[in-house]
């Protein structure tokens, strides 16, 4: 028999370790890691009401399933706000400044009688995708993130530039406890941070309208918000002798004058501009020719989905109507509450003045409720660290897409950051296809393995890369 020489039997040996060791953490664990946190309902019903056993449950969840992290004499771990997590991971050289990533445990509830084609927090596996709330917002990025560590302690690796993880357990009721918290922490002891990496947008393919390939859009700023009450009170009464108009009515009458006198188109006025100007060369004819005037573009082919159109205005979305107390009784009182997000070329109180001017019904009370300005635009120029490393990042893993700056048009607990940072980016490498925004807080939340596994690696990749001290030169 042919013998092979000593060293190279070594070689293949050290090698086949290796694929395992790979293959265990991005094969094995990754659909179990983020399988077991999904499971676990941590949910945010309203600004006053959460799920903290299932909160208290996914702390030990973490440091069972990450104990290289947990155990780590280099990695600084604090609770913070009671249930959310902030990770130092000290680097060798602290003249580098540090940047921070963020993600949250927290999800909105759901429910299977919605049409669930698996229990919402069963985790089951369904045709290569693991389904479950929390599978893309935004759990896929804590366990992602986390698993990314993990692995790396596992190679014995220690950064030169420090970075923070931030795990917020309140951000799907924006925040108040974690990431407010976390931010007064990090104040407190002076930190600034080069750049800061949350959730947002992602990688989208197959969902903008003649863009030829898959887009992976780098959230640089995020839309503002308004949410308002309107609210009717009329004389109750017996319903055998109703009013010309009940409250229910009036209401009604005001909430679809709201929704029909949509907020003007001001696609262009804001970051979604440069969008589209770094995406123009992957356009197919004819829409190159119609990009030229971006407001003839937009309203043939944006406006057109939920998803693109809130790229166009500020949304107007009807998401509470309350009446009524038995089936003969004239309803003394109707409330509804609308959620706006509010365009980058927009104020809040511009769109408090439009909803007013909309309703225009003494009878309608608007209350305003919450609400803030769009946020400060980050830079996305050739020589900003953050966004052309987080380009970088995505180019490793997915040599295919295209990258381009874009606005979120969700909020994120990224916000609360804004005095730490003046680059803060919203993106986390998932796929994003047709049908999927009735996803996101809708029915059959679901995420690919592979695309799980593909984040994993992300993180990985942009723990390293962003390790340098300065951006790779221009390529020559
Ligand atoms: N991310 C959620 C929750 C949220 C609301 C408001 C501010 C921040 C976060 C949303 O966009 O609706
Ligand atoms: C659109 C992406 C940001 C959404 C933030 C959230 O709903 O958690
Ligand atoms: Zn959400
Ligand atoms: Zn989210």
């Amino acid at each position: 028999m042919l013998r092979y020489p000593g060293w190279l039997l070594g070689y293949l040996w050290w090698l086949l370790k290796g694929c395992y060791a790979v293959a265990r953490v991005f094969l094995v664990d990754a659909r179990v890691l983020l399988g077991v946190a999904v499971k676990i309902p941590t949910v945010s019903f309203s600004a006053s009401e959460q799920n903290t056993t299932a909160l208290k449950e996914f702390d030990q969840l973490l440091r069972r399933v990450f104990p290289k992290i947990f155990s780590s004499s280099l990695v600084q771990h604090e609770m913070v706000g009671n249930y959310s997590h902030l990770l130092t991971v000290p680097g060798s050289e602290p003249d580098l400044e540090p940047y921070m990533l963020l993600a949250h445990i927290d999800v909105v509830p759901a429910d299977e009688a919605d049409g669930w084609d698996a229990p919402p927090f069963s985790a089951q596996e369904l045709n290569g995708f693991i389904y479950g709330r929390g599978t893309i917002d935004n759990k896929q990025s804590v366990m992602g993130i986390l698993q990314a560590l993990e692995y790396l302690l596992e190679q014995g690796y220690t950064p030169r530039r420090s970075f923070y993880i931030g795990l917020g357990h309140d951000e799907e009721i924006s925040g108040p406890q974690g990431a407010v918290n976390i931010v007064k922490l990090l104040k407190s002891r002076g930190v600034k941070l080069l750049y800061v990496l949350d959730e947002g947008l992602t990688i989208m393919d197959g969902v903008v309208d003649g863009l030829i390939g898959p887009g992976a859009l780098i959230g640089v700023s995020e839309k503002g918000q308004a949410t308002v009450k309107l609210s009717v009170s009329t004389p109750p009464g017996h319903s055998s002798m109703p009013p010309r108009e009940s409250s229910i009515g009036i209401l009604a009458s005001a909430v679809t004058r709201l929704e029909k006198n949509r907020m003007p188109n001001l696609f262009g006025h804001g970051p979604e501009r440069a969008t589209f100007e770094h995406l123009a060369h992957k356009f197919g004819w004819p829409y190159r020719m119609v990009m030229s005037n971006l407001w003839l573009f937009s309203s043939l082919v944006l406006e057109g989905q939920p998803d693109t159109n809130a790229f166009v205005r500020t949304t107007t979305a009807v998401t509470m109507f309350n009446s009524g107390v038995k089936i003969n009784v004239m309803p003394a009182y109707a409330e509804a509450f609308v959620n706006f997000r509010i365009h980058s070329s927009q104020t809040l109180q511009e769109v408090l003045k439009l909803i007013k001017s909309t309703i225009s019904d003494e009878r309608v009370k608007v209350e305003f409720v919450s609400g803030f300005d769009p946020l400060p635009i980050s830079s996305y120029d050739e020589d900003t660290f953050g966004y052309q490393i987080i380009k970088k990042t995505v180019h490793d893993i997915f040599p295919e897409v295209t990258v381009s700056p874009g606005i979120c048009v969700g909020n994120t607990d990224s916000r609360h950051y804004t005095e730490l940072s003046p680059d803060i980016y919203r993106f986390a490498p998932s796929w994003y296809k047709p049908g999927d925004s009735a996803r996101f807080h809708g029915v059959n939340e679901r995420i690919s393995i592979q695309n799980y596994e593909e984040i994993v690696l992300f993180y990985f990749q942009l723990m390293q890369n962003s390790d340098i001290r300065n951006l790779p030169g221009p390529r020559t």
